[in-house]
């Protein structure tokens, strides 16, 4: 018996056994891709209940293609069980594939079992048509059935898992290139297999309880169609969900990337921090021991670096420390490694193989770097830097003593007068704890009142009238002894500790002097030294009119002295400060002049009233003709600005006949007295009256 083929539901049987074999090679795909042995599970299932069920379609829509001059029904368990077989051979199939390394034989395994599958699948569901007598096979095309049903499973699993054996999953045309082959593995198995059989001529089937084809096969492609559109939609759920996840996880690497990079960086300079420095510190020793090979830790320390953060403002101290760090990293190269390790505090690391020299030479550049004027937000500032060096393996054998000695070092640069670099040696080690129990002691020595001021009078040259007196710091410490204002002044300005201590000044010796003015003692002025510092507090003009309504001293009795490099450091800013203090009514003289830089047309310009002349060319006018030439052109200097002049550190009546000789006004000098205290200061006065020297009252 001959039956005829409707083309169309030729086509819909293909088209459906590929929508079958992509949904399942698509869920199949998700089975590597998927962490846990449960969603593996359902995945695999997933895969093969698709899988099967559309073979199970495939076959009907097949039959119902074929048109057979004779009445057709199935009967339903035997239908059930057909779809049973292709359900299991293909979760086997499936199976086979997707565990462990796709070999060869793994290949063909799963290959045959899902060939067999389709076949018992066609066969099965062709023994539902229970047909009489029962229908038979050519034997010939009956293998060819199988063999098409074999060949293209295998092939199309080798194209769904194979082809990129690297990646998870493959990619979606890849699964329809495979999909297209297996819809070639299921028809062409059933189409084969339908050429195979024989009909019987005449036959009959239907019994009461069978299913018609029509009934059948819709039921069937209804069924099969939703199993596969609702597996095809939570596989496209999934692959959403999986891509999320994955840009989720992307961002979450990135952020983590980040947080360590905050973690291990400065926020202000972007420059690694002390946890990094020590990582690589750790990591560059460990190589240079393998390699005996030098290389050395700087440790760079900017001065007076608290003077711009009080004076000029937290904005303008942040914008220095990215300036510095911008500097420091320049001046030496990417090679090396530059830290921030604390407020004002920077180390490096040279790379492996620099020996002392290279040392010297690099850090050197770090300390001529920070010497040049900053540019910052309009104001010029100028600092300088102290740097510390240790050096592998002389100095330290491991990261502490290394970090250790190269601070020791820099706090002798700093005790060395700054700006400038110091190699570390042994005998610093105590320098640097010396300056720290120094600084710990001044500081209680502030906030307890153990400091004093002494005075020292100033003298006119010609009638050896008191002319003024000079308030200067004192500080006897029961462990330090007599610490001298030398000494004191430099970490105090390091340690921010200069702006209470020199407000402590200004207002102790105000309110004495105005106190010997009430008691009608005398009525001269007194003067106080203001550090650099203090002359770029923000609030200064308004601190010293404050002290002054306090104590009650009439602002022409306060002189404020200021050295020569102080009011150089930001000649422009220190030129507005003064004429605001001058404004006040307060005096103002240039201390230690000579000593400095001045640029001489600048002092013109600033409103100041006197020139202290420094003890060191004064100690040297009758023996050295350069300190007398210097002395002589001062004078004649302070003479043609019309200021007055102060001999410092007049010790012989010579020396004072030189200043005298010049017209130079004033002196100071043991010549006529140390400072004093303020008991021995009054006493001073008392017989200098008596010397028939005037004091005025
Ligand atoms: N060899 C010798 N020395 C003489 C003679 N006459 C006075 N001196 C000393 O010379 C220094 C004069 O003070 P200076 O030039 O302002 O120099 C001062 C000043 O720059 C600074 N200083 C002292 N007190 C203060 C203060 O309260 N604030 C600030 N910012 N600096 C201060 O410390 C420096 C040193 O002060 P001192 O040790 O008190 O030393 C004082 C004084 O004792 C003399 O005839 N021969």
């Amino acid at each position: 018996m001959q039956g005829t083929y409707d083309l169309a539901l030729v086509a819909l049987s293909y088209f459906v056994a590929v929508m079958a074999s992509f949904t399942a090679l698509d869920l199949a795909g998700r089975v590597r891709a998927t962490k846990t042995a449960l969603a593996r599970r359902l995945w695999l299932w997933g895969g093969g209940f698709a899988m099967g069920t559309g073979i199970w379609a495939m076959h009907f829509i097949g039959m119902l293609a074929l048109t057979l001059p004779m009445q057709m029904g199935y009967d339903l368990p035997i239908t059930l069980a057909s779809m049973l077989a292709a359900v299991g051979a293909s979760v086997l199939a499936l199976k086979i594939v997707n565990v462990g390394k796709l070999t060869h034989a793994r290949l063909g395994l799963g290959g045959l079992a899902m060939g067999i599958g389709i076949c018992i699948m066609h066969y099965v569901g062709m023994a539902a048509m229970e047909m009489e007598p029962p229908i038979r096979y050519q034997m010939g095309l009956f293998l060819a059935s199988v063999l098409v049903a074999i060949s293209a499973s295998v092939a199309a699993l080798w194209l769904a898992f194979n082809l990129n054996p690297n990646r998870d999953r493959s990619p979606w045309w890849q699964r329809l290139l495979a999909a297209l082959v297996m819809g070639v593995a299921i028809c062409g198995m059933h189409y084969t297999g339908m050429a195979a059989a024989i009909m019987p001529e005449h036959g009959m089937t239907m019994e009461a309880s069978a299913l018609s084809p029509v009934q059948l096969s819709v039921t069937i492609a209804l069924v099969a169609g939703c199993i596969m559109f609702t597996s095809l939609i939570l596989s496209v759920y999934d692959a959403h969900l999986a891509s999320r996840n994955a840009r989720l996880a992307d961002s979450l690497q990135k952020a983590n990337a980040e947080l360590q990079a905050m973690v291990l960086h400065d926020p202000l300079t972007r420059l690694p921090n002390r946890l990094l420095f020590e990582d690589r510190l750790d990591k560059i020793l460990a190589w240079a021991r393998r390699q005996q090979q030098p290389f050395g830790v700087f440790f760079v320390d900017l001065d007076r670096f608290k003077n711009v953060n009080d004076s000029l403002g937290h904005h303008v101290g942040d914008a220095l420390i990215k300036a510095a760090a911008q500097r420091i990293q320049q001046s030496l190269g990417e090679n090396y490694l530059v830290a921030r390790v604390g407020g004002d505090e920077f180390m490096v690391l040279t790379p492996t193989g620099t020996d002392k020299d290279e040392c010297v030479v690099m850090a050197s550049r770090v300390v001529e770097a920070m010497a040049g004027a900053f540019d910052l937000d309009g104001h010029e500032v100028r600092i300088s830097s102290s740097v510390g060096v240790s050096l592998y393996p002389a100095n330290g054998i491991d990261k502490h003593e290394l970090m250790i000695h190269a601070d020791a070092a820099m706090y002798h640069a700093k005790a060395a007068g700054r700006n400038n670099l110091q190699f570390f040696e042994q005998g610093m080690l105590s320098a640097a704890e010396q300056l720290n129990n120094l600084e710990k002691r001044l500081r209680q020595a502030l906030e307890q009142g153990e400091l004093s001021l002494a005075y020292q009078p100033k003298i006119a040259t010609d009638d050896n009238s008191l002319k003024g007196l000079e308030a200067l710091l004192r500080w006897y410490d029961a462990e330090l002894g007599t610490v001298p204002p030398d000494r004191i002044i430099p970490v105090a300005e390091d340690t921010g500790l200069i702006l209470p201590l020199g407000e402590w000044v200004l207002r102790t010796a105000c309110a004495q002097t105005a106190a010997w003015h009430r008691e009608g003692r005398l009525a001269v002025p007194v003067a106080v030294n203001l550090s650099a510092i203090q002359l770029n507090q923000h609030d200064l003009v308004r601190m010293v009119q404050k002290i002054l309504n306090e104590t009650g001293l009439a602002p022409q009795f306060l002189e404020l002295e200021l050295t020569e490099s102080a009011v150089m450091q930001n000649p422009e800013r220190a030129r507005a400060i003064l004429q605001e203090l001058r404004d006040l009514g307060v005096a103002i003289s240039i201390d230690d002049f000579g000593t400095g830089y001045s640029n001489l047309a600048q002092l013109k310009r600033f409103p100041i009233d006197r020139l202290k002349i420094d003890r060191s060319f004064t100690a040297g006018v009758l023996t050295d003709s350069q300190d007398a030439a210097i002395v002589q052109a001062v004078v004649a200097l302070a003479h043609s600005l019309k200021l007055d002049v102060v001999a410092e550190g007049v010790e012989t009546q010579e020396q004072l006949d030189f200043i005298r000789a010049l017209n130079g006004q004033q002196y100071q000098g043991y010549l006529c007295s140390k400072a004093l205290g303020v008991r021995e200061l009054e006493r001073f006065i008392d017989s200098w009256q008596t010397q028939e020297n005037t004091v005025p009252a």
